[in-house]
C-alpha cells in the first residue's frame, strides 16, 4: 500500500513559506506589550502615572486570560475549530484590545479611581486613564495569547518530525524583532510627536498588515487540509474536557509549565521596568537607554533559532534549560550590585540575558510538543501560557508597588517639552533580586524536568530531527 503522505508538508518550501507568513503576524503582535516600556517617564509626567500605576496598567495583559480562564477557552477554540479561525479571531480581539488602551493613552480619559474592600485599599487614587488603558491591554492579551497558542499549533503541524525545534524557535525570533522594534522605536516616536500614544497607534497599524498576512496562510493551510483529506489522513481530533485532565495528571507538564511562569516572570517584567532601571542606575539618557533593552530580544531573536536547530540536531532540551535559567540569575544578580553602574556592564549583561532568553524558550515550547499528544496540544499550550500569566499580571505589580514603596532614593527637577517636571528616583537592587529568586526557583524546576524526563523517557535530550 502507498505510505500516506502530504506533499505540501514534504515540500520544504511551502514549510518555510508557511512559517515566514506565521512569523510575520507573530512580530507585528509583538510590538504592542513592550512599546510603553521605554515611555515609562513619559507616562509618569505627561499621564501623572506612578510605578505602582505603571505596575497595574502593565500588569493589565494577565488581567482575563487569568480570571476569566481566557486561555484555556482559547486552546479549546484552537483545538475545536482549528488554527486558521482562532488566528483570525485573535487578531480581531487584540485589535479591539489596542484600540481601548490608545484612546486611553491618548489622553481621552480623566480623573482618579478609588476602591476601597472593607479596609483594604484596593486602589488608592488611580489615574482611570491606567485602569483603562489596562483594560484594552487585558483585551490585547487574550487576544494575543490566542495567537500565540494558535501560532505554535500551525508551526507544529507544518513540522513534526523536521525542523520542528528550529522552526518554532525562528517564529518566536521574528516575534522578538517586534519587542526590539518596540524598545527602539516609542522614544524617536515620542520625540517627533510629542504624543505618548503614537507607538499604540503604530501597533494598531501593525496589527493590521499582520491580519492580511495571516489570511494568506490561511489560503495555504486549507490546500493542506484538503490534501491530507483526500489522502485519507485524519485531521486533529476535537478537544475534549478529559484532555485538561489528562494533561494536568502529567508531572512533566507541571514542571515546564511553572519553570515556564519563573523563568518569563523574570523576563517579561523585567523588560518592562528595563529602560527606567538603566536611565536610573547606569546614569544615560531616556532615549539611549531604550536601546539597550533592545539588544536582548535582538540577541534572542539571533540565538533562538541557533539553539533550535542545535536541539534538533543534538537534543539536550531539558539541560538547556537549566543552562538558561543560570544565566538569568547570574545577570539578575550583577544587575542588583548597585557598584556596578558603568554602562559597557549594562550591554554585556543584557547580551547574556538574551542567551539566556534564547536557551529556555528553544527547548521549552517543543517539549511540551514532545510530552503531550498533537491533538491535546492546543490545550497544553494554553494552560501553560494560562500558569504563566499569573507570573506576567502578578509580577508587574509587585515590582511597581516595591518601587514605590521602598525603593524611591529622592526626585529630580527635569525640563520636559519646555516644562519642568518632578520625576521620581529609584533604587532598583530590590527589584533585581526579586527577579534572581524567580530565576533560582526556575532552576530547581529545570533539574526536576530532567529527573522526571530519565524516569518516564520522553526523549527531552533527545534529537528532534527524524532522518
Ligand atoms: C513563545 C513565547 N510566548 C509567550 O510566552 C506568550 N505567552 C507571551 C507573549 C508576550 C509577548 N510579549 C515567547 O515569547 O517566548
Amino acid at each position: 500500500m502507498a505510505e500516506k503522505i502530504s506533499s505540501l508538508r514534504e515540500s520544504k518550501s511551502a514549510r518555510w513559506v508557511v512559517l515566514i507568513l506565521v512569523s510575520f503576524t507573530m512580530m507585528c503582535m509583538y510590538y504592542l506589550p513592550d512599546a510603553m516600556a521605554p515611555l515609562q517617564q513619559n507616562l509618569q509626567s505627561k499621564l501623572h502615572w506612578s510605578a505602582t500605576d505603571y505596575g497595574l496598567f502593565t500588569s493589565g495583559y494577565g488581567w482575563f486570560n487569568v480570571f476569566l480562564l481566557m486561555m484555556v477557552f482559547s486552546g479549546m477554540i484552537l483545538d475545536k475549530l482549528g488554527t486558521r479561525f482562532t488566528g483570525v479571531l485573535a487578531i480581531g480581539i487584540m485589535l479591539a484590545g489596542a484600540g481601548i488602551k490608545y484612546w486611553a493613552i491618548a489622553g481621552h480619559v480623566d480623573g482618579t479611581y478609588e476602591l476601597t474592600i472593607g479596609s483594604w485599599q484596593v486602589l488608592g487614587l488611580t489615574p482611570k486613564s491606567a485602569v483603562v488603558a489596562g483594560l484594552g491591554f487585558a483585551l490585547f492579551g487574550v487576544g494575543s495569547e490566542m495567537f500565540g497558542i494558535a501560532a505554535n499549533k500551525a508551526v507544529v503541524r507544518w513540522f513534526r518530525g523536521k525542523e520542528m525545534a528550529l522552526a518554532i524557535g525562528l517564529n518566536t525570533s521574528t516575534g522578538r524583532i517586534g519587542t526590539a522594534l518596540a524598545m527602539f522605536t516609542p522614544q524617536p516616536l515620542y520625540n517627533l510627536t510629542k504624543d505618548v500614544s503614537a507607538p499604540v497607534l503604530l501597533s494598531i497599524v501593525l496589527l493590521c498588515l499582520g491580519l492580511l498576512v495571516y489570511l494568506f496562510f490561511n489560503v495555504i493551510d486549507k490546500r493542506l487540509d484538503k490534501e491530507e483529506s483526500d489522502a485519507g489522513i485524519a485531521s486533529d481530533e476535537e478537544f475534549k474536557f478529559s484532555d485538561i485532565a489528562d494533561i494536568a495528571r502529567n508531572r512533566a507538564f507541571w514542571y515546564i509549565s511553572i519553570l515556564c511562569v519563573l523563568f518569563y516572570s523574570a523576563v517579561f517584567p523585567f523588560i518592562k521596568f528595563a529602560t527606567n532601571l538603566i536611565v536610573q542606575k547606569f546614569s544615560v539618557t531616556d532615549t539611549f537607554a531604550g536601546y539597550i533593552p533592545a539588544l536582548l530580544p535582538f540577541s534572542a531573536l539571533l540565538l533562538t533559532p541557533l539553539f533550535g536547530g542545535i536541539s534538533d540536531k543534538k537534543g539536550k532540551g531539558a539541560s538547556i534549560m537549566i543552562l538558561g535559567s543560570i544565566l538569568l540569575v547570574c545577570v539578575h544578580l550583577l544587575f542588583a550590585i548597585p557598584s556596578l553602574n558603568s554602562f559597557p556592564i549594562a550591554i554585556g549583561l543584557v547580551v547574556v540575558l538574551g542567551i539566556a532568553f534564547s536557551l529556555v524558550p528553544s527547548a521549552m515550547w517543543p517539549a511540551i510538543a514532545k510530552i503531550i499528544p498533537e491533538s491535546k496540544l492546543g490545550t497544553a499550550y494554553a494552560m501553560t501560557f494560562w500558569v504563566q500569566n499569573w507570573g506576567l499580571m502578578l509580577v508587574p505589580l509587585l515590582i511597581g508597588w516595591v518601587l514605590d514603596k521602598y525603593c524611591i532614593i529622592g526626585t529630580i527637577t527635569r525640563v520636559i517639552d519646555g516644562k519642568q517636571e518632578q520625576l521620581t528616583q529609584y533604587n532598583y537592587t530590590i527589584p533585581m533580586l526579586i527577579f534572581a529568586c524567580f530565576g533560582v526557583l526556575a532552576i530547581g524546576f529545570a533539574y526536576l524536568l530532567k529527573a522526571e524526563d530519565k524516569k518516564k523517557g520522553y526523549g527531552l535530550e533527545q534529537p528532534n530531527v527524524i532522518e
